[in-house]
């Protein structure tokens, strides 16, 4: 102890002068002369002794000093750069309105949409609002979403289910469910009624949000229920986490919206959503239950879904188009005379 001690003393003031020279080579390189005088307040200017009393006085006092203050930078440098952060858009618990973020729209973007004037967004961004869709809605889409997954089910962590075409994941592959025997009646006309609702809803919500007629916007494929687990995946349509840009991944998209249909942190943990905005920033958006989220799918909005780890994550992915070409009408239960591509 004693010699710990000493190593924080200032080298002049001892007695010996051996030791003053031993100490001042070994133990204090005349470059920390200056923090040793920081932190021995009995040899600076004044009499701290008669106004404080002697310092009190702990072992490696040097190394704490120091590690508190890189710590102390170190916290500065974190609270104040938002690089490498994520930023929550949307909590849980939060009910909102309306949050909106603007964004410059992608140069891709941009030349997309040129072909479709009177579909060009005024500004590029995002829409996420809790009041569009009532809680008796959201229970009858995820109502409608279980009772047809039930009858398939990806061997991985994604399954999806389309209405518009009858498609349902099974296994490794996917069936049309309106051509079996216990899905060709597995809906009546009154979850049909539902469902057209939320879809006009949410496709008069794009509209307004991006300044567009809703007269040229068309519903498209593929707009479809999801079911997300911690499944491993068994083939690749299970990875659901990749990031990507819904353009690229889906042709025909200029508008994504995604009606969420369970809770994060309730029904399942992971499986946020995520956009990866510029700078390494990422605004999160953590479902809940009725949540409404549009965006514009070009190359601004690149994001990516967390793996679930634990509970099962219900969701649904409304999509639309500008051009005619690709619009797909309200599901009737039905089979589809052609599948879009
Ligand atoms: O379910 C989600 O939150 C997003 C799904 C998604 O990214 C997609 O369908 O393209
Ligand atoms: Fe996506």
């Amino acid at each position: 102890m004693e010699g710990e001690t000493k190593a924080v003393k200032r080298p002049g003031k001892s007695s010996d002068p051996t030791k003053q020279r031993e100490s001042t080579e070994k133990k204090d390189p005349p470059k920390d002369k200056s923090l040793s005088d920081e932190i021995d307040p009995q040899q600076t200017s004044g009499d701290p002794k008669l106004r404080f009393g002697p310092m009190p006085r702990f072992p490696h006092q040097r190394v704490w000093t120091r590690v508190v203050l890189i710590l102390a930078l170190l916290t500065v440098v974190y609270y104040t750069s938002k690089s490498g952060k994520e930023v929550p858009l949307a909590r849980q618990h939060e009910v909102l309105h309306q949050r909106k973020q603007s964004l410059e729209c992608s140069e891709t973007y941009k030349a997309e949409v040129e072909h479709y004037p009177g579909c060009i967004p005024d500004k590029c961004g995002r829409l996420i609002s809790d009041s569009l869709i009532t809680t008796a809605e959201a229970q009858a889409m995820l109502e409608i979403a279980k009772r047809g997954l039930n009858l398939g089910g990806s061997l991985g962590g994604a399954s999806i289910l389309d209405l518009h075409s009858g498609a349902l994941s099974v296994g490794r592959t996917f069936i049309n469910m309106y051509m079996t025997e216990k899905g060709k009646n597995i809906y009546r006309k009154s979850d049909f009624d539902t469902y057209k609702q939320v879809r006009m809803k949410i496709h008069r919500a794009v509209a307004q949000q991006f300044k567009v007629s809703p007269d040229v916007l068309y519903l498209t494929h593929p707009t479809f229920f999801s079911r997300l687990t911690n499944l491993p995946p068994g083939t690749e349509h299970d990875e659901y986490w990749h990031p990507h840009v819904d353009k690229d991944t889906y042709e025909s998209f200029h508008y994504t919206s995604l009606l969420y249909l369970s809770d994060y942190g309730e029904d399942f943990d992971g499986g946020r959503f995520v956009f990866i905005d510029k700078d390494n920033v990422n605004s999160t958006v953590e479902p809940r239950k009725g949540r409404v989220s549009v965006f514009t799918s070009g190359k601004e909005n690149t994001h990516y879904v967390e793996r679930v780890r634990s509970g099962t994550r219900f969701a649904m992915t409304v999509s639309f188009t500008c051009d005619p070409k690709h619009a797909i009408q309200d599901p009737n239960g039905k089979v589809m005379k052609r599948v879009p591509k």
